[in-house]
């Protein structure tokens, strides 16, 4: 390589290398003016002191889901009489641990550690809203977690019907879930369903023309110019199309970009997508398992360490490790497999009836590295 083709200690190709992490929210949002059009319609009547309509909002993975409700949010919030809060469920999966996020944000300070109950937290919501007539816009972004854990119908009961219990309380709701195999309609209480009739925002994943440009974006604020040669970008985003996530095309540009810096290259070429790309395509894995807690990590070790089949070890060896019994086992195996981390299939052993065989969905040494 000729010396002006080279990176000097003190040079880097990033410009901002911020822009590729996962919580940045991107200046320019294309190709999703049909879902902003729904959200922003929906909740229009908050900003006249109006309940807003409550929006279901759907899609695969990496499809912008999030970021459209950042956008949107960050507009609503800052109108007079409306306070907009995102909920992560994948961190707070009861209702009470949603209650508690909405209070923090609502007060700038934590809810009283020591055991206050359910209602008195609604309460003291409930009342800073009525007092102060503020409109109260609520997004649980990955509320699939709620179904998991079997609290999605008790958060929604209490946040749709709240102004029974306190009149005068005017709340709207977006459910944003990437899990398309769950119903969410279907999976609430009948009592939850009969008072929502939700808007629906579907995010489809980008064809590679969207993919390109939203990429190309991403290019010239992150890199310096002329880092990326158009043919690997192609390259990167029909590799990003394959896996229909977004996710993977940010992160492999940013892990190729590493690779280049590290052969003190100025240019990320096909050799850096290459060596890089088997990391990329699990940043979907990779989130799943920061979310777990220490006993489904156990499982799931568990699992990538059996022959698929000793199945019949699986359970002993957790019980032994965590001392957890077998109605929280199949809890848990139940969240592994909604999670598509695993896939538990039933089948017949002869003369034992049946048994539920457990296999990973990724390759275990993928997982393993993960799980450290
Ligand atoms: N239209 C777009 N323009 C620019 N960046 C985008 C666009 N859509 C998505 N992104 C980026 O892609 C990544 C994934 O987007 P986001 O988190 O919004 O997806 P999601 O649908 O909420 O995913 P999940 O369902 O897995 O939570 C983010 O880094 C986001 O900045």
């Amino acid at each position: 390589m000729a010396d002006e083709d080279m990176l000097s200690w003190d040079e880097s190709i990033f410009r901002d290398e911020h822009v590729f992490e996962i919580d940045y929210v991107p200046e320019v949002f294309d190709h999703r003016d049909t879902q902003l059009e729904t959200l922003t319609h929906a909740l229009r009547p908050a900003t006249r002191g109006a309940r807003p309509l409550n929006v279901l909002a759907t899609g695969p993975p990496g499809t912008g889901k999030t970021t459209a409700i950042q956008k949107v949010f960050g507009e609503l919030d800052a109108q007079p009489g409306v306070r907009a809060v995102r909920v992560n469920c994948q961190v707070d999966s009861t209702r009470y641990a949603v209650f508690s996020r909405i209070f923090r944000a609502l007060f700038d300070y934590e809810p009283p550690a020591s055991g206050i109950s359910f209602k008195k937290l609604f309460g003291q919501i409930a009342e800073k809203l009525t007092e102060e007539e503020t409109v109260l816009v609520v997004a649980l972004d990955d509320v699939n977690y709620l179904f998991y854990e079997n609290e999605a119908s008790e958060t929604l009961y209490s946040l749709l019907r709240a102004h029974e219990a306190h009149p005068g309380t005017k709340i709207g709701v977006i459910l944003v879930s990437s899990d398309l195999d769950l119903d969410i309609i279907e999976g609430l209480d009948s009592r939850v369903q009969s008072v929502f009739r939700p808007e629906e925002a579907y995010f489809p994943v980008y064809d590679t023309s969207e993919i390109v440009d939203i990429l190309s974006n991403r290019i010239e604020v992150g890199f310096r110019p002329d880092v990326v040669p158009p043919d690997v970008l192609d390259e990167v985003a029909a590799r990003t199309a394959e896996t229909g996530d977004l996710r993977v095309g940010i992160d492999l540009l940013r892990r190729a970009g590493l690779n280049a810096e590290g052969r003190a290259s100025k240019t990320i070429e096909h050799r850096d997508i290459e060596q890089t790309f088997d990391t990329a395509r699990h940043v979907h894995l990779e989130r799943h398992l920061e979310g777990l807690s220490d006993p489904e990590r156990i499982l799931l070790t568990v699992i990538a360490e059996t022959d698929a089949e000793q199945a019949g070890a699986v359970y002993e060896t957790f019980h032994e490790e965590t001392d957890l019994g077998y109605t929280r086992y199949t809890e848990i195996v139940n969240k592994l497999d909604d999670l598509g981390l695993i896939e538990a299939e039933y089948e017949s052993l002869e003369g034992r009836g049946r048994s539920r065989s457990l296999r990973l969905a990724y390759d275990p040494e993928a997982v393993l590295n993960r799980l450290g």
